[in-house]
């Protein structure tokens, strides 16, 4: 049967990265991206900016909503305190079952909760399932029409509190206009722009970084 790009993508990991190495992770994954097939990580560019904030943060719990390839995974995960935790929601079992692989190549599958299954059914039952209380730094990065209600879910089921941090990708490429319409005018957030570039591409795209003020 023909390959997948993220089964692909997976094969370039096991063939040239460090096992329990991250940072050789991210690296095959952004030199595969570059140089052979584009596939919709959040990029090196955008990654940069994505450890920055986490690094200013320490945060000690984390959701990101879209797990992919598992590349920002890697990315936050590497960074996290030692007992931090990362909550990943991924929708398709495919993505998943390539994401758990890639996230257990470099050694951080301890630091990592990755759950299939749609955001809206899962937000709900954070508390009860997962022991969560809030969130210190949610990254969005699933369906673009998903940010906006997913946000709205989490205040309303009490996952954020003052000074939680929400970092959404792709706010200009492909978009998210009612989310970013909706962070920039609320005034229960505290939101700035990181321009950046659409991953591997010149075109433009930026992380929205909005703290919540409770
Ligand atoms: O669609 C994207 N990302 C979303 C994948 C996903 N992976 N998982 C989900 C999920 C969807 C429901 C869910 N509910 C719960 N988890 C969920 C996860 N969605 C995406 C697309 C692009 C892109 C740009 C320009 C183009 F020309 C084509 C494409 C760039 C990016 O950086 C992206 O992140
Ligand atoms: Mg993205």
């Amino acid at each position: 049967t023909q390959s997948t790009r993220p089964q692909r993508l997976l094969g370039a990991v096991q063939q040239n990265a460090t096992r329990g190495d991250p940072r050789s992770v991210v690296k095959t994954i952004d030199q595969f991206c570059k140089h052979k097939e584009w596939a919709m990580n959040v990029g090196d560019e955008k990654g940069c900016i994505l450890d920055s904030v986490v690094s200013e943060l320490n945060p000690a719990t984390v959701l990101e909503l879209g797990t992919y390839c598992g590349y920002s995974t890697v990315r936050i995960a590497s960074l996290l305190p030692p007992h931090a935790r990362l909550i990943t929601l991924e929708f398709n079992p495919h993505f998943a079952a390539v994401a758990r692989q890639i996230i257990a190549w470099a050694g951080l599958q301890d630091k990592v909760l990755l759950v299939e299954g749609a955001s809206g059914d899962w937000i709900p039952k954070m508390k009860e399932q997962f022991g969560v209380k809030t969130f210190d730094l949610v990254f969005l990065d699933h369906w673009k029409d998903r940010y906006l209600p997913d946000t709205k879910l989490m205040e309303e089921c009490g996952l954020l509190r003052k000074g939680s941090v929400l970092l959404a990708d792709n706010v200009v490429c492909p978009g998210t206009p009612d989310y970013l319409q909706y962070v920039r005018n609320s005034p229960r957030y505290n939101s700035q722009y990181f321009r950046s570039h659409l991953e591997y591409t010149k075109a433009e795209d930026g992380l929205e970084k909005s703290v919540f003020l409770g």
